[in-house]
């Protein structure tokens, strides 16, 4: 299922492998593309890193929507209510929204690996540099413009933090269905410790690529249950009017070269 650019010669191959979308799977001229392998002995020690802050007010949640490469968890960005500063950041990045990645199998399913290990889901909270840009849209476009932090799932007990956003899935089968969803804290799916983190600067995992993301992927990995994931993989791809139904899986990108990039981490 997961092929890298060096096993997969032509794109062809690559594109059968990845039902998820048919655009170019490596962007044209791109040489900071996510995700990546962390290989963690090439990892740079940084002592300056300083520790990561989130803020989080649970009252800026809005809703769920299906958009049809994920399930995105939405935040009121019009203020800085929900931020996230420190770490390798030197400015103030607001909330805009969360979402995951993850396989039809436990076996596989995130999209960055940790020396060569899969995890079975990879959770991605996406904030937008507020210091310099006006909105969303327009830090995407720009290469210090976003900061996403990357969180592992793991298969085990049950997120008591998680369930009431699985409750919500079923409403959200479609592609493009909203429902709303309100007073979810985002940082009761942050790991214990989030002092250990590897930093690298990447792009966006889907469609448009660009090479706007400060990527802060955590050491420490979150438990989820075997039911609670099942019920990610009950979600479709594909809009309610559509005949033929496609169950939302699998939905990660292939690994991209790291061309000479330097992965750095908070920790010895
Ligand atoms: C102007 C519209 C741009 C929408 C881009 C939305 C997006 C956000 C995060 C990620 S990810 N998987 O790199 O965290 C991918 C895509
Ligand atoms: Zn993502």
């Amino acid at each position: 299922r997961r092929c890298n650019l060096t096993a997969c010669s032509s794109k062809y191959v690559l594109s059968a492998l990845h039902p998820m979308w048919q655009g170019p799977l490596v962007a044209p001229g791109g040489n900071r593309q996510s995700p990546i392998d962390i290989r963690v002995r090439k990892s740079v020690f940084d002592p300056h890193l300083k520790p990561l802050t989130p803020d989080y007010d649970p009252g800026t949640c809005s809703q769920i929507w299906n958009n049809g490469y994920s399930f995105l968890v939405e935040y009121d960005d019009t203020t800085d209510k929900s931020i996230l500063k420190g770490g390798p950041l030197e400015d103030n990045f607001r909330l805009c929204q969360f979402h995951f990645h993850w396989g039809e199998s436990n076996a596989w399913g995130s999209e960055h690996t940790v020396d060569r290990r899969l995890f079975p889901a990879e959770l991605h909270m996406v904030h937008w540099n507020s210091n310099k840009y006006r909105r969303f849209e327009e830090a995407v476009m720009e290469e210090n413009g976003l900061a996403v932090i990357g969180v592992f799932l793991k298969i085990g007990k049950r997120h008591e933090g998680l369930q009431k956003l699985v409750d919500a899935l079923p409403a959200v089968r479609h592609k493009d269905s909203v429902v709303e969803f309100t007073r979810f804290d985002p940082a009761c799916l942050l790991p214990a410790n989030i002092d250990d983190y590897w930093t690298y600067a990447g792009s966006l995992t889907t469609p448009p690529l660009t090479e706007a993301v400060t990527w802060i992927i955590m050491k420490q990995h979150i438990e989820v249950s075997h039911d609670q994931l099942a019920v990610f993989r009950s979600l479709l791809f594909t809009s309610a009017e559509e005949e033929v139904q496609k169950s939302m899986v699998n939905n990660f990108r292939v690994q991209q070269p790291l061309r000479g990039r330097t992965v750095r981490s908070s920790f010895t």
